[in-house]
């Protein structure tokens, strides 16, 4: 299936199957060429992995194909067409200031989107100016990269070049450009444009792709489309299960950015929790707290559903039967998405098999943290490493009690306390990306051009369960603040 391209010194060796599919789901579009560009950060290991070498990249002729302003051979630009409800609203939107230009075959095989954010108007723009900031791309990329090394699935970042022109935000901000790597860039929103706007022949060409793309085992025997939901469906319940778990936020969990492959997609309002508690929002356009933490989980099924509805045709040639067949797969998430979040949960106390009062031995702390406003991360952290007097549960009567009924479950299985710390180890990170280390470094990197900040943030953050005593310095708490943090859809 895949042609035969050359190989450029860079490494590029573009497909473009996209572009294979109907031409309502896409327009062929250039990048727009930006003034000077300027090579900011390049990932070194996710170029490597790609194929790509690193010397070439950053090169004068690598750099303007990270800007847009050449098209390696074989690239075949395009901005993809989607639809998605925004709070609830069903908009038509697209590829608005990102282009793909196509999937990097890697040596061995493998097929990954390559899209360029930020590289100019298409002819979904609508009135915005197809460009983007340096800060929200950094944002993006440093965001991105933690959570991949937190082990989320995730859309990554390859580089971040600045344009060498003004966009203008509120105020002028320098523009950038982010390479963005992604399994695919097919959303809930994508089959919901194609479901309005497109022939039945389109939606079933853009199942199939995203069958063979994604779900290639599906057996030739079985309903391939409601394979194809059930897959979706499990892929997002492991999914936001580890958001809950690391206490991520993604603030904008519009049917737009949720993403087939079940990668995490979109970085503008994301942020990750401090305190726990269930209604924490930081986005400033989030007034009712549709996507507060404690709602992602019911918002994900609800996503779903917008899914489901657009495969109905495909589903069953009897309405009735497509739409029980599609209750029945959305009805799952609910229980899958459950029993992803215990097991994780289980991990993160140290407990290996299974008993009935588990659940309530975690809400049992859960309750605690949001009562005393505990830091999510660092009580996990204090009790991997048996020392409670370090959060601000320790004295409180109910901890006390629940330190020995948790004590006494540990001692009721079989594995040894080592084990159990271990375990508590790899499933609790002493670092997340803290929204006030996050901001240190873009203020560092865009007002003074220093980039050290970000540079030492994204090092530390590439291990989060090393635990070593150099990263302590990352785990403290913002100072107390009057106003709580807030986060923009970053443009
Ligand atoms: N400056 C801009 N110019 C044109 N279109 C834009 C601009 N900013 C956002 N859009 C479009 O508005 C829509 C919503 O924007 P949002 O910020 O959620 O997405 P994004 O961050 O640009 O893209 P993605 O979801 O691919 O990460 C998208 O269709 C996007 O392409």
């Amino acid at each position: 299936m895949t042609e035969k391209k050359a190989i450029t010194e860079t490494g590029w060796n573009f497909d473009n199957s996209y572009a294979r599919l109907p031409k309502s789901v896409f327009t062929r579009q250039d990048p727009t060429p930006v003034r000077s560009p300027k090579l900011i950060i390049l990932n070194d290991p996710l170029a490597t992995s790609l194929g790509l070498n690193v010397e070439a990249l950053q090169s004068n002729d690598g750099v303007a194909v990270l800007a847009g302003n050449q098209i390696p051979e074989g690239a075949l630009p395009l901005a993809q067409a989607y639809a998605g409800h925004q709070f609830g609203h069903f908009t038509l939107l697209g590829d608005g200031r990102a282009l793909l230009l196509g999937e990097q075959i890697t040596p061995p095989g493998e097929r990954f989107d390559i899209q360029l954010k930020g590289s100019g108007r298409t002819p979904y723009s609508r009135r915005g100016d197809g460009r983007a900031a340096l800060g929200p791309m950094l944002r993006e990329y440093i965001i991105s990269e933690a959570m991949h090394a937190l082990g989320i699935a995730t859309t990554r970042s390859l580089a971040v070049v600045t344009s060498g022109e003004t966009v203008i935000r509120e105020t002028g901000q320098p523009g950038a450009i982010l390479t963005r790597v992604a399994a695919s860039h097919l959303r809930v929103g994508t089959f919901q444009y194609v479901s309005n706007w497109g022939t039945a022949q389109d939606l079933q060409a853009l199942a199939d792709y995203t069958l063979q793309r994604h779900f290639p085992e599906v057996d030739a025997d079985e309903n391939r489309y409601l394979f194809l939901l059930q897959e979706v469906i499990k892929r997002q319940a492991g999914l936001i299960a580890k958001w809950q778990l690391v206490g991520f936020i993604h603030g904008v969990m519009n049917t737009d950015n949720m993403a087939l492959s079940g990668e995490t997609i979109d970085y503008g309002p994301c942020a990750f929790m401090d305190a726990y508690d269930p209604a924490t929002v930081f986005s400033s356009i989030d007034m009712h707290g549709r996507y507060a933490y404690g709602n992602q989980p019911p918002i994900a099924a609800w996503n779903l559903a917008r899914f489901a509805e657009t495969l109905l045709p495909l589903l069953h040639e009897g309405e009735e039967q497509a739409v029980e067949l599609a209750e029945d797969a959305i009805s799952d998430f609910t229980e899958l998405y459950h029993r992803n979040w215990l097991a994780g949960m289980r991990g993160k106390l140290g407990i290996f098999n299974e008993e009935q009062e588990d659940e309530s031995l975690i809400e049992g702390l859960l309750n605690m943290m949001q009562k005393y406003s505990a830091d999510y991360t660092n009580t996990f952290r204090a009790l991997t490493f048996d020392k409670p007097e370090d959060t601000v549960l320790f004295g409180a009567t109910e901890f006390a009690q629940w330190h020995e009924l948790w004590q006494a479950r540990l001692a009721r299985q079989q594995e040894p306390k080592a084990s159990s710390h271990q375990l508590m180890r790899v499933s609790n990170p002493a670092l997340i990306p803290r929204n006030h280390r996050v901001e240190d470094a873009l203020e560092a990197a865009v007002k003074q051009g220093d980039y050290s900040v970000m540079e030492r943030l994204l090092d530390v953050l590439s291990s989060p369960y090393e635990h070593s005593p150099e990263q302590a310095d990352y785990s403290t708490l913002p100072a107390l603040s009057t106003s709580p943090y807030r986060t923009f859809c970053g443009t």
